[in-house]
């Protein structure tokens, strides 16, 4: 039986704790961390390879910074858990990712020692330059830190922010924690770049970093004299890249070695410059991890799993995954078309396409984490006639959002957009969630917007997707697993804005897109047990809208729901616009749009989720019932 025990931990509360600590104290104490985020993961699930890398880092940032005053920002946040255990959150580590319980990523709301909420990659080094700009505009006087990934290194937003910074001079402290790993291995030129500073110099150690300090006091020399310097350091440290954009290069130094670590910090923190430095700190994803092989991911993301013999606690599932379902889809239509191209901003396993990856190597592109390159990239590719796929999340489609507009849909360029993600996604909670596609693309002219109600619709939307070749299209389907219906062997093309009724009725119409028809279904039965007809429709096309379908289900019944997977300004607001030019809300028609409600969903449980958001059968029945004035206590019995 390992030890579990944590003597150092359990004397910390918050960082000011251990600032007395020895810096052997302090070894000892980035062991306990590591055993308790293991501990704590293991319960939870989550993101445990980023944190387990960032163990000694976290306690040496803390122990030589003055958090809270000393604003630390970590990108993205998915390595924050240990930062979490350090900051007073370590009695409730272990609700990390469940309902009501701490978030996975960091949150202004949820610490004085988050001191920005993230989730998406690469806004540390702009929020933490804003946060020094108004620090020295109100002539108040701490530090800021950035802590970013390689992977997140790889975002145009990455060098937006420094070449600001650089401009702009003011006291930061960038720390690029490069582990040589984004969720898959990084890819591009600046990975390589990285790769050559870290084998081009052995790690520096305190003596090597007072050495370059020295070099590098401030002095007033000639600009020439001084640029030429500035590149001859730029050659011997090999920084010539953060170096160019303004800032102090100081590294590589080992992440893991609190020995140099503790030291380098302390003169980084110190130092008298007059610009902003980056510290370039190696580190192992996934560092500590206790069983068998580093995963391929690095243990990026786990499920639960049984921290004495590591066995995962993955539920079963009954049907393939909405995201293998459109991998294979994509694969069966790029066999019979050559000019099918698939391209992933630094989502390769997430959304399906290491696998067309393997297929079709050379028709296959991981941009890294660069969403607005990669619509842009794809609509290049569709200048030029190939039929590029683009599958990116939903929430990160949020970030290429301009070029989707302008690039594609003003043009008018058949890029197919494949937005996996749709809809409430669970456990990362609001800033993953799939909520605004159906809002954002709707409203751009020639836009075909698909949603598959099962994970054989989602068959056909591809094949679709694939013979629209005159304008944009999107479809969008959920995270997790199919309702297990049997898939055909080839997806059809389905006629572009006809929906289909799957169920007929007569007092109340339930039109659906996406994947909630299994629960409009449940919700038929209940109603019909109530003594209220209920047609169920599926309306497949967010736009172009089926305007046949929209005037025979209001013509023929009391009521019309709409029912999404999105939030206001969505596919309801499409319907109802179309009722309203039709002359179709002139009558007495009842229509309820049952879209998210109007605030961000915390994480939890997906089904915990649609239920807070009225968007599951109960939910459904309840307005219908409400909307006719029925009690529902009082209603007859369900069946
Ligand atoms: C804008 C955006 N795109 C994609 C992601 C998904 N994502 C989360 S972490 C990650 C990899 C980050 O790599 P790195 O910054 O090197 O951190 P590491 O996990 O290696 O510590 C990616 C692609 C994201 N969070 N935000
Ligand atoms: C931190 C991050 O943005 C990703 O790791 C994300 O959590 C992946 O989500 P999925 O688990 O849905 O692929
Ligand atoms: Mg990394």
């Amino acid at each position: 039986m390992p030890d579990r025990r944590t003597p150092l931990l359990d004397r910390v509360d918050v960082p000011a704790d251990m600032r007395s600590f020895s810096d052997a104290q302090l070894k000892q104490l980035a062991e306990d961390l590591r055993r308790e985020t293991i501990d704590a993961v293991a319960v939870t699930g989550g993101h445990l390879g980023a944190g387990l890398g960032v163990v000694e880092l976290t306690v040496a940032i803390h122990n030589v910074f003055e958090t809270p005053r000393d604003k630390v920002i970590w990108d993205v946040g998915h390595q924050a858990y240990p930062h979490k255990i350090l900051t007073g959150r370590r009695d409730r580590i272990r609700t990390l990712r469940q309902g009501g319980g701490l978030s996975g990523f960091t949150r202004r709301s949820e610490s004085e020692y988050d001191p920005f909420g993230a989730a998406h990659s690469s806004t540390s080094i702009s929020a933490g330059l804003g946060m020094a700009v108004a620090r020295d505009l109100k002539g108040e006087d701490f530090n800021v830190v950035a802590v970013i990934g390689d992977g997140a290194m790889s975002a145009g937003m990455a060098y937006e922010a420094m070449n600001n910074a650089g401009a702009l001079r003011n006291r930061m402290i960038v720390i690029l924690n490069d582990n040589d790993m984004s969720i898959a291995p990084p890819v591009g030129a600046l990975s390589a770049h990285l790769s050559q500073l870290i084998s081009s110099k052995p790690f520096r150690s305190f003596r090597d970093f007072a050495k370059q300090i020295a070099q590098n006091l401030p002095k007033p020399v000639e600009e020439t004299a001084r640029r030429a310097e500035e590149f001859a350091r730029g050659m011997v440290t090999g920084g010539t890249l953060f170096e160019e954009l303004g800032f102090y290069y100081v590294g590589p130094v080992d992440g893991h070695n609190l020995d140099h670590l503790l030291p380098v910090l302390r003169n980084v923190r110190d130092m008298d410059r007059d610009r902003p430095v980056l510290l370039h700190v190696v580190t192992e994803k996934g560092r500590g991890h206790p069983f068998g092989q580093p995963a391929a991911d690095k243990y990026h993301a786990v499920p639960k799993f049984d921290v004495v013999t590591g066995e995962v606690k993955k539920p079963v599932s009954n049907a393939p995954s909405y995201t293998s379902v459109f991998a294979g889809a994509l694969i069966r239509e790029a066999e019979e078309d050559r000019s099918i191209v698939a391209v992933t901003a630094a989502m390769p396993s997430g959304t399906g396409l290491d696998r067309f990856a393997k297929a079709f190597p050379e028709r296959s592109f991981d941009v890294g984490i660069a969403e607005q390159h990669a619509v842009t990239f794809a609509a290049g590719m569709a200048c030029e006639g190939m039929k590029p796929f683009t599958a990116i999340y939903s929430t990160f489609l949020q970030r290429g959002y301009d070029q989707v507009v302008h690039d594609v849909a003003i043009q008018k360029l058949p890029v197919r957009f494949a937005i996996d993600r749709a809809g409430l996604v669970g456990a990362d909670g609001a800033t993953h969630a799939g909520a605004y596609d159906l809002a954002y693309l709707g409203c751009l002219p020639d836009f075909v917007i698909m949603a598959p109600s099962d994970e054989a619709e989602l068959v056909h939307m591809v094949a679709t997707a694939a013979a629209i070749d005159d304008r944009p299209s999107a479809f969008r389907y959920p995270r997790g697993e199919g309702v297990g219906v049997e898939l055909p062997a080839r997806g059809d093309v389905l006629e572009i804005g006809k929906g289909r009724v799957v169920r007929e009725g007569s007092k109340v119409a339930l039109l659906s897109l996406g994947c909630r028809l299994q629960e409009c279904l449940a919700a038929a039965d209940d109603l019909a047990a109530r003594g209220l007809s209920a047609t169920v429709a599926d309306a497949r096309f967010a736009k172009p809208l089926d305007r046949d379908l929209l005037r025979r289900l209001a013509a023929e019944h009391e009521m019309l729901v709409t029912v999404e997977e999105g939030s206001i300004g969505g596919f309801a607001t499409q319907v109802m616009h179309a009722l309203a030019e039709e002359g179709l809300l002139d009558s007495g028609l009842k229509v309820r749009p049952l879209v998210l409600p109007d605030r961000f969903i915390d994480h939890d449980a997906p089904d915990r989720q649609y239920h807070e958001a009225g968007l599951d059968a109960a939910g459904i029945v309840g307005t219908v019932l409400a909307a006719f004035g029925v009690d529902e206590a009082s209603a007859p019995a369900r069946a």
